[in-house]
Protein backbone atom coordinates (compact mmCIF):
# COMPACT_ATOMS: atom_id res chain seq x y z
CA UNK A 1 0.00 0.00 0.00
CA UNK A 2 1.90 3.38 -0.73
CA UNK A 3 -0.25 5.12 2.32
CA UNK A 4 0.24 3.05 5.67
CA UNK A 5 -2.42 5.92 6.61
CA UNK A 6 -5.74 6.09 4.70
CA UNK A 7 -9.12 7.61 5.67
CA UNK A 8 -12.05 5.88 4.73
CA UNK A 9 -14.04 8.99 4.11
CA UNK A 10 -13.41 9.22 0.59
CA UNK A 11 -14.61 7.00 -2.20
CA UNK A 12 -11.50 4.34 -1.42
CA UNK A 13 -11.84 0.73 -1.44
CA UNK A 14 -8.56 -1.12 -0.81
CA UNK A 15 -8.92 -4.72 -2.03
CA UNK A 16 -6.05 -6.76 -0.84
CA UNK A 17 -7.20 -9.63 1.88
CA UNK A 18 -6.63 -8.42 4.95
CA UNK A 19 -7.58 -8.95 8.84
CA UNK A 20 -9.18 -5.81 10.51
CA UNK A 21 -8.37 -5.23 14.18
CA UNK A 22 -11.31 -2.80 15.01
CA UNK A 23 -11.38 -0.07 18.12
CA UNK A 24 -10.08 3.09 19.27
CA UNK A 25 -6.90 2.28 20.17
CA UNK A 26 -6.05 5.02 21.86
CA UNK A 27 -1.86 4.48 23.72
CA UNK A 28 -2.30 1.08 21.75
CA UNK A 29 -2.17 -0.52 25.53
CA UNK A 30 -1.18 -4.32 26.38
CA UNK A 31 -4.99 -5.01 25.93
CA UNK A 32 -4.89 -3.46 22.13
CA UNK A 33 -2.03 -4.92 21.93
CA UNK A 34 -3.37 -8.77 22.46
CA UNK A 35 -6.22 -7.75 19.59
CA UNK A 36 -3.01 -6.72 17.14
CA UNK A 37 -1.20 -9.63 17.63
CA UNK A 38 -4.59 -12.01 16.81
CA UNK A 39 -4.86 -9.76 13.18
CA UNK A 40 -1.45 -10.08 12.92
CA UNK A 41 -1.10 -14.18 13.30
CA UNK A 42 -4.03 -14.54 11.24
CA UNK A 43 -2.68 -12.23 8.26
CA UNK A 44 1.02 -14.06 8.66
CA UNK A 45 -1.10 -17.64 8.23
CA UNK A 46 -3.44 -16.18 5.64
CA UNK A 47 -1.16 -14.44 3.13
CA UNK A 48 -3.22 -11.61 4.19
CA UNK A 49 -2.60 -7.96 5.28
CA UNK A 50 -3.09 -6.43 8.83
CA UNK A 51 -4.95 -3.73 8.76
CA UNK A 52 -6.61 -1.50 11.87
CA UNK A 53 -9.82 0.10 11.44
CA UNK A 54 -9.75 3.16 13.99
CA UNK A 55 -12.32 5.94 14.65
CA UNK A 56 -12.03 9.73 15.26
CA UNK A 57 -12.65 11.49 17.40
CA UNK A 58 -13.28 9.29 20.20
CA UNK A 59 -16.69 8.11 19.74
CA UNK A 60 -17.74 9.65 23.44
CA UNK A 61 -17.82 12.85 21.91
CA UNK A 62 -20.56 12.61 19.53
CA UNK A 63 -22.35 9.78 21.98
CA UNK A 64 -22.20 11.97 25.00
CA UNK A 65 -20.02 10.09 27.35
CA UNK A 66 -17.79 11.75 30.12
CA UNK A 67 -20.13 14.45 31.09
CA UNK A 68 -21.13 14.99 27.49
CA UNK A 69 -17.57 16.29 27.01
CA UNK A 70 -16.08 13.07 25.56
CA UNK A 71 -13.29 10.95 26.89
CA UNK A 72 -10.24 13.32 26.05
CA UNK A 73 -7.61 11.10 23.74
CA UNK A 74 -4.35 10.57 25.19
CA UNK A 75 -2.51 10.97 21.94
CA UNK A 76 -2.97 12.86 18.68
CA UNK A 77 -4.52 10.74 15.59
CA UNK A 78 -1.03 10.84 14.07
CA UNK A 79 1.32 9.38 17.06
CA UNK A 80 -1.57 6.85 17.57
CA UNK A 81 -1.27 6.07 13.51
CA UNK A 82 2.46 5.62 14.36
CA UNK A 83 2.48 3.40 17.28
CA UNK A 84 0.03 1.08 15.72
CA UNK A 85 2.62 1.19 12.36
CA UNK A 86 5.41 0.76 14.72
CA UNK A 87 3.30 -2.22 16.36
CA UNK A 88 3.64 -3.96 12.56
CA UNK A 89 0.41 -3.64 11.33
CA UNK A 90 0.54 -2.62 7.31
CA UNK A 91 -2.10 -0.15 7.35
CA UNK A 92 -4.42 1.98 9.51
CA UNK A 93 -7.63 3.16 8.32
CA UNK A 94 -9.49 6.06 9.88
CA UNK A 95 -12.96 6.74 9.51
CA UNK A 96 -14.55 9.97 10.87
CA UNK A 97 -17.19 8.86 13.80
CA UNK A 98 -20.25 11.62 13.05
CA UNK A 99 -23.69 10.88 14.47
CA UNK A 100 -24.82 9.37 11.23
CA UNK A 101 -21.90 6.81 11.49
CA UNK A 102 -22.95 6.27 14.91
CA UNK A 103 -26.55 5.39 13.59
CA UNK A 104 -25.64 2.28 11.62
CA UNK A 105 -27.31 -0.71 12.37
CA UNK A 106 -25.16 -3.76 13.20
CA UNK A 107 -25.67 -4.82 9.93
CA UNK A 108 -25.17 -1.72 7.98
CA UNK A 109 -21.81 -1.65 9.87
CA UNK A 110 -20.66 -4.46 8.91
CA UNK A 111 -22.02 -4.08 4.99
CA UNK A 112 -19.41 -0.75 5.65
CA UNK A 113 -16.91 -2.87 6.37
CA UNK A 114 -17.49 -5.45 3.10
CA UNK A 115 -17.78 -2.49 1.31
CA UNK A 116 -14.55 -0.43 1.88
CA UNK A 117 -12.85 -4.18 2.33
CA UNK A 118 -14.02 -6.58 -0.11
CA UNK A 119 -11.57 -9.26 0.44
CA UNK A 120 -12.04 -8.94 4.49
CA UNK A 121 -10.99 -12.29 5.75
CA UNK A 122 -11.01 -11.70 9.32
CA UNK A 123 -12.04 -9.33 12.32
CA UNK A 124 -10.27 -9.15 15.62
CA UNK A 125 -11.60 -7.29 18.56
CA UNK A 126 -11.35 -7.61 22.39
CA UNK A 127 -14.18 -9.76 24.02
CA UNK A 128 -16.23 -6.53 25.24
CA UNK A 129 -16.32 -4.68 21.51
CA UNK A 130 -19.32 -3.22 20.51
CA UNK A 131 -21.06 -1.48 17.38
CA UNK A 132 -23.77 -0.03 15.86
CA UNK A 133 -26.52 2.16 17.06
CA UNK A 134 -26.58 3.14 20.85
CA UNK A 135 -23.47 0.31 20.82
CA UNK A 136 -26.23 -2.33 20.77
CA UNK A 137 -24.42 -5.42 19.29
CA UNK A 138 -21.33 -7.37 20.62
CA UNK A 139 -19.50 -9.87 19.64
CA UNK A 140 -21.97 -12.86 19.19
CA UNK A 141 -23.78 -10.72 16.91
CA UNK A 142 -20.18 -9.89 14.77
CA UNK A 143 -19.86 -13.86 14.63
CA UNK A 144 -23.24 -14.32 13.13
CA UNK A 145 -22.64 -11.12 10.14
CA UNK A 146 -19.11 -12.07 9.36
CA UNK A 147 -20.27 -15.84 9.06
CA UNK A 148 -22.66 -15.00 6.43
CA UNK A 149 -19.95 -13.85 4.32
CA UNK A 150 -17.20 -16.23 5.60
CA UNK A 151 -15.09 -13.81 7.40
CA UNK A 152 -13.63 -15.22 10.58
CA UNK A 153 -14.13 -13.34 13.88
CA UNK A 154 -11.07 -13.55 16.84
CA UNK A 155 -12.43 -12.09 19.89
CA UNK A 156 -9.84 -11.93 22.00
CA UNK A 157 -9.71 -12.41 26.08
CA UNK A 158 -9.60 -9.33 28.16
CA UNK A 159 -6.08 -8.38 29.12
CA UNK A 160 -5.82 -7.62 33.32
CA UNK A 161 -3.29 -5.16 35.17
CA UNK A 162 -3.69 -5.56 38.76
CA UNK A 163 -7.26 -7.78 38.80
CA UNK A 164 -8.77 -5.33 36.25
CA UNK A 165 -8.84 -4.73 32.91
CA UNK A 166 -6.59 -2.70 31.00
CA UNK A 167 -8.28 -0.20 29.29
CA UNK A 168 -7.33 3.82 27.76
CA UNK A 169 -9.52 4.99 30.94
CA UNK A 170 -7.70 3.53 33.22
CA UNK A 171 -4.37 4.42 31.29
CA UNK A 172 -5.66 8.52 31.21
CA UNK A 173 -6.46 8.27 34.96
CA UNK A 174 -3.17 6.98 35.74
CA UNK A 175 -1.36 9.95 33.40
CA UNK A 176 -3.76 12.40 34.94
CA UNK A 177 -2.49 11.34 38.97
CA UNK A 178 1.05 11.61 37.53
CA UNK A 179 1.04 7.48 38.44
CA UNK A 180 4.06 7.08 35.57
CA UNK A 181 4.55 3.77 36.63
CA UNK A 182 1.02 2.30 36.05
CA UNK A 183 1.41 3.77 32.76
CA UNK A 184 4.02 2.10 32.17
CA UNK A 185 3.10 -0.90 33.25
CA UNK A 186 -0.59 -0.83 31.62
CA UNK A 187 0.79 0.48 27.82
CA UNK A 188 4.42 -1.37 27.35
CA UNK A 189 6.08 2.50 27.68
CA UNK A 190 6.51 5.42 28.89
CA UNK A 191 4.28 8.33 28.71
CA UNK A 192 5.56 10.61 25.97
CA UNK A 193 5.13 13.49 23.67
CA UNK A 194 6.59 14.46 20.85
CA UNK A 195 6.98 17.45 18.44
CA UNK A 196 9.02 20.42 17.18
CA UNK A 197 10.69 22.74 19.77
CA UNK A 198 8.39 25.76 20.40
CA UNK A 199 9.63 28.86 21.43
CA UNK A 200 9.31 30.30 25.20
CA UNK A 201 9.59 33.44 26.45
CA UNK A 202 13.08 32.75 27.14
CA UNK A 203 13.24 33.51 30.44
CA UNK A 204 14.19 29.54 31.51
CA UNK A 205 18.10 30.81 30.11
CA UNK A 206 18.32 34.28 32.57
CA UNK A 207 17.31 31.98 35.45
CA UNK A 208 19.95 29.32 34.74
CA UNK A 209 17.57 26.38 33.43
CA UNK A 210 16.85 27.06 29.51
CA UNK A 211 14.52 24.51 28.66
CA UNK A 212 13.14 23.38 25.40
CA UNK A 213 9.64 23.38 24.78
CA UNK A 214 6.72 21.16 23.67
CA UNK A 215 3.09 22.36 23.43
CA UNK A 216 2.14 19.08 20.61
CA UNK A 217 -0.37 17.30 23.75
CA UNK A 218 -3.43 14.99 23.16
CA UNK A 219 -6.52 16.23 24.72
CA UNK A 220 -6.02 14.25 27.87
CA UNK A 221 -2.55 15.90 29.84
CA UNK A 222 -0.60 14.71 32.56
CA UNK A 223 -0.97 15.94 35.90
CA UNK A 224 0.64 19.59 35.72
CA UNK A 225 4.00 19.45 37.87
CA UNK A 226 7.76 18.17 37.76
CA UNK A 227 9.29 14.98 36.11
CA UNK A 228 12.45 12.96 35.75
CA UNK A 229 12.20 12.96 32.17
CA UNK A 230 14.28 11.75 28.74
CA UNK A 231 14.27 13.80 25.97
CA UNK A 232 15.67 12.27 22.82
CA UNK A 233 16.52 14.54 19.28
CA UNK A 234 14.25 12.45 16.66
CA UNK A 235 16.76 13.76 14.10
CA UNK A 236 20.32 12.61 15.40
CA UNK A 237 18.96 10.06 17.67
CA UNK A 238 20.46 11.52 20.73
CA UNK A 239 19.51 10.93 24.21
CA UNK A 240 19.42 13.35 27.08
CA UNK A 241 18.24 12.89 30.85
CA UNK A 242 16.46 15.83 32.50
CA UNK A 243 13.77 17.56 34.72
CA UNK A 244 10.24 18.44 32.57
CA UNK A 245 7.86 20.67 34.06
CA UNK A 246 4.40 20.13 32.19
CA UNK A 247 1.83 23.26 33.32
CA UNK A 248 1.14 26.76 32.87
CA UNK A 249 3.83 28.71 34.52
CA UNK A 250 1.56 30.53 37.26
CA UNK A 251 4.84 32.22 38.99
CA UNK A 252 5.66 34.20 35.90
CA UNK A 253 2.41 34.86 34.74
CA UNK A 254 0.11 31.72 32.93
CA UNK A 255 0.57 30.22 29.62
CA UNK A 256 -0.59 27.87 27.24
CA UNK A 257 0.40 24.33 28.74
CA UNK A 258 3.56 23.67 28.13
CA UNK A 259 6.11 20.60 28.31
CA UNK A 260 9.47 22.20 29.19
CA UNK A 261 12.44 19.77 29.57
CA UNK A 262 15.82 21.31 31.20
CA UNK A 263 18.69 18.19 30.38
CA UNK A 264 21.38 17.87 32.44
CA UNK A 265 23.71 18.39 29.43
CA UNK A 266 22.27 21.18 27.49
CA UNK A 267 22.17 20.20 23.78
CA UNK A 268 23.12 21.89 20.91
CA UNK A 269 19.68 22.29 19.34
CA UNK A 270 16.99 24.85 19.87
CA UNK A 271 13.68 25.85 18.19
CA UNK A 272 12.37 23.67 14.87
CA UNK A 273 14.25 20.61 16.15
CA UNK A 274 11.97 17.38 16.17
CA UNK A 275 12.19 16.06 19.70
CA UNK A 276 10.04 13.25 22.12
CA UNK A 277 10.53 13.49 25.56
CA UNK A 278 9.25 10.56 27.91
CA UNK A 279 8.13 11.79 31.32
CA UNK A 280 9.34 8.54 33.53
CA UNK A 281 8.59 10.23 37.21
CA UNK A 282 6.18 12.18 39.48
CA UNK A 283 8.30 14.35 41.30
CA UNK A 284 5.99 17.45 42.80
CA UNK A 285 3.00 19.32 41.77
CA UNK A 286 3.52 22.66 39.70
CA UNK A 287 3.21 25.74 42.06
CA UNK A 288 2.95 29.57 42.12
CA UNK A 289 6.20 30.59 43.87
CA UNK A 290 6.17 33.76 45.64
CA UNK A 291 9.69 35.18 43.74
CA UNK A 292 11.70 33.85 40.84
CA UNK A 293 14.88 33.08 43.08
CA UNK A 294 12.07 30.77 45.21
CA UNK A 295 11.56 29.42 41.84
CA UNK A 296 14.93 28.87 41.03
CA UNK A 297 15.83 27.26 44.44
CA UNK A 298 12.95 24.40 43.93
CA UNK A 299 14.36 23.94 40.19
CA UNK A 300 17.66 22.95 41.53
CA UNK A 301 16.20 20.92 44.28
CA UNK A 302 14.39 19.28 41.15
CA UNK A 303 17.48 18.41 39.39
CA UNK A 304 18.74 17.11 42.03
CA UNK A 305 15.62 14.80 43.24
CA UNK A 306 15.83 13.38 38.90
CA UNK A 307 19.44 13.03 39.24
CA UNK A 308 19.10 10.50 42.39
CA UNK A 309 15.81 9.12 40.03
CA UNK A 310 17.94 8.11 37.66
CA UNK A 311 21.02 7.48 39.87
CA UNK A 312 18.76 4.47 40.75
CA UNK A 313 17.06 3.88 37.33
CA UNK A 314 19.32 4.77 34.92
CA UNK A 315 18.56 7.45 31.84
C1 LIG B 1 12.18 21.69 36.53
C2 LIG B 1 11.25 22.84 36.36
C3 LIG B 1 10.30 23.10 37.33
C4 LIG B 1 9.43 24.17 37.22
N1 LIG B 1 8.49 24.38 38.18
C5 LIG B 1 7.67 25.45 38.09
C6 LIG B 1 6.70 25.73 39.11
O1 LIG B 1 6.52 24.96 40.07
N2 LIG B 1 5.94 26.84 38.97
C7 LIG B 1 6.06 27.68 37.89
O2 LIG B 1 5.38 28.69 37.85
N3 LIG B 1 6.94 27.43 36.89
C8 LIG B 1 7.73 26.35 36.96
N4 LIG B 1 8.64 26.09 35.97
C9 LIG B 1 8.56 26.87 34.72
C10 LIG B 1 9.34 28.15 34.77
O3 LIG B 1 8.51 29.17 35.20
C11 LIG B 1 9.78 28.41 33.31
O4 LIG B 1 10.63 27.38 32.89
C12 LIG B 1 10.50 29.70 33.17
O5 LIG B 1 9.62 30.73 33.46
C13 LIG B 1 11.06 29.85 31.75
O6 LIG B 1 10.04 29.91 30.81
P1 LIG B 1 10.36 30.04 29.24
O7 LIG B 1 10.69 28.65 28.71
O8 LIG B 1 9.07 30.55 28.64
O9 LIG B 1 11.51 30.95 29.08
C14 LIG B 1 9.52 25.02 36.08
C15 LIG B 1 10.48 24.74 35.07
C16 LIG B 1 11.34 23.69 35.22
C17 LIG B 1 12.37 23.41 34.15
N1 LIG C 1 -7.95 -5.11 28.22
C1 LIG C 1 -8.26 -5.51 26.98
N2 LIG C 1 -8.00 -6.79 26.61
C2 LIG C 1 -8.29 -7.22 25.35
N3 LIG C 1 -8.85 -6.44 24.41
C3 LIG C 1 -9.12 -5.18 24.72
C4 LIG C 1 -8.84 -4.63 26.02
N4 LIG C 1 -9.22 -3.33 26.03
C5 LIG C 1 -9.71 -3.09 24.81
N5 LIG C 1 -9.68 -4.18 24.02
C6 LIG C 1 -10.10 -4.31 22.62
O1 LIG C 1 -9.21 -3.50 21.83
C7 LIG C 1 -9.94 -2.83 20.79
C8 LIG C 1 -9.78 -1.34 20.96
O2 LIG C 1 -10.28 -0.98 22.25
P1 LIG C 1 -10.78 0.50 22.54
O3 LIG C 1 -9.65 1.45 22.33
O4 LIG C 1 -11.98 0.76 21.70
O5 LIG C 1 -11.18 0.37 24.09
P2 LIG C 1 -10.48 0.75 25.48
O6 LIG C 1 -9.01 0.59 25.51
O7 LIG C 1 -11.28 -0.02 26.53
O8 LIG C 1 -10.79 2.30 25.55
P3 LIG C 1 -11.74 3.17 26.49
O9 LIG C 1 -11.26 2.95 27.90
O10 LIG C 1 -11.55 4.58 25.97
O11 LIG C 1 -13.14 2.65 26.26
C9 LIG C 1 -11.39 -3.28 20.91
O12 LIG C 1 -11.58 -4.32 19.99
C10 LIG C 1 -11.50 -3.76 22.37
O13 LIG C 1 -12.49 -4.75 22.50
Amino acid sequence: MENAVQSLDGGGVFCEPCALAIGIFDAVHKGHQHVLNAAKDFAAKNGAKAFVLTFYPHPSKVLGGEKAGGCPLIYPADVRAELLLDFGMDGVFFKDFTPEFASKTPEEFFGFLMEKFPNLKCVATGENFRFGVRASADVKVLKELAGGSGVETISVCGVLDGGNFVSSTRLRKALQDGDMQSFYEMSGRNYFCRGRVEGGRKLGRTIGFPTLNLKAFGECKPKFGVYASRLQNLDTKEIFCGVSNVGVNPTVGECAPVLETNTFDFPDFGEGANIKVELLKFLRGEKKFASINDLKAQIAVDKENANKFFRVCGC
